[in-house]
């Protein structure tokens, strides 16, 4: 895995730059993304949190390429994306409808590499390798209707993870699976990131989840989006359910976090003139910050 420093030495990775979205609709236009800067690093872990309708899901289907921007670039490597990048890979919420009920998990895991036109031996090397890496070595020949939410989002990931994505998009992908099963998702993604150092963008709507999983985590604003703030999560890298969430540093990161999403809420419609200025938002490092009371965290 490439640590914080290395990471933050390198090159930006991607960039996203100055990304303006307006949808037309029947009534006229939709500002949704009004300018959208920041970059991720080579092995970074970088989540993004925003209120409802804040424009997350626009932003990603740009910077996946299934989408133009009405203004602005996301560089790849320095490449404009113009169309899906072969190296990236995206999971989505909505696990059963991104994979294939009638082929197996192996088939499933597959199909990106057979559809790259990876060698047959090396195609086996990676699904066995990716179907370890999230525990599900043990059921490959089975179905996903056979299998638990929870497993089916391994199979999911395990896709991704074979097709070895130099960025992987996660969109809300634990929103429909219970607390248990998203905890233990979410140290997958971590396990995941520190062994294959795959560069990651997470997007999630809860706040605790961005804290636990980032390296940093970028706020948006409401909509028509800009970001708000670029936070370091100066927790220890080696992160578990129990010790993390309870260490005073992450009681003060998420409450900063969720102080942040409220005053986003406040400002809809009123843009903050300092976030709405399109100059890039710097990275900002949370201070000790007032642990008191607010126990709601979901945007
Ligand atoms: N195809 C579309 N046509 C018109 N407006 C759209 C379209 N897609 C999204 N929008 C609007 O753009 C804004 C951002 O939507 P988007 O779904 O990207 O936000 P989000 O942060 O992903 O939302 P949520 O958190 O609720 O999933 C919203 O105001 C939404 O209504």
């Amino acid at each position: 895995m490439q640590s914080n420093s290395t990471a933050e030495a390198g090159k930006p990775l991607l960039e996203v730059r100055g990304i303006q979205k307006i949808y037309k609709v029947d009534a006229g236009e939709v500002e949704a993304v009004r300018n959208l800067t920041f970059d991720l690093r080579p092995g970074e872990l970088v989540c993004l949190v925003g209120p409802s309708g804040s424009g997350k899901t626009t932003l990603l289907k740009i910077i996946a390429g299934l989408m133009a921007p009405t203004s602005g670039e996301v560089l790849l490597e320095g490449t404009r994306i113009t169309e899906p990048p072969k190296d990236m890979a995206v999971v989505f919420q909505e696990y059963g409808r991104s994979l294939f009920p009638w082929m197996t998990v192996r088939a499933n895991v597959e199909l990106p590499l057979k559809t790259a036109g990876t060698p047959k031996a090396e195609r086996t090397r990676l699904v066995d390798d990716a179907l370890a890496a999230v525990g599900l070595d043990h059921v490959p020949t089975s179905y996903p209707w056979q299998l638990s939410g929870g497993m089916q989002q391994r199979v999911a990931i395990a896709r991704a993870v074979a097709y070895q994505p130099k960025v992987l998009l996660m969109d809300e992908p634990f929103a429909a699976v219970d607390a248990q099963t998203r905890a233990d998702l979410e140290d997958l993604v971590r396990h995941i990131w520190e062994k294959l150092g795959v560069t990651i963008l997470f997007v999630t709507h809860d706040i605790d989840e961005s804290v636990y999983l980032g390296e940093r985590v970028v706020v948006l604003s409401s909509s028509p989006t800009v970001v708000q703030e670029d936070i370091v999560i100066d927790l220890p890298e080696d992160r578990d359910q129990l010790t993390t969430r309870s260490l005073p540093r992450f009681v003060e990161l998420r409450n900063h976090v969720y102080e942040q999403i409220q005053l986003a809420k406040r400002n809809a419609g009123k843009q903050g003139a300092a976030a709405a200025d399109g100059a890039g938002v710097p990275r900002s490092a949370v201070p000790g910050a007032d642990t008191g009371g607010e126990s709601v965290a979901r945007t």
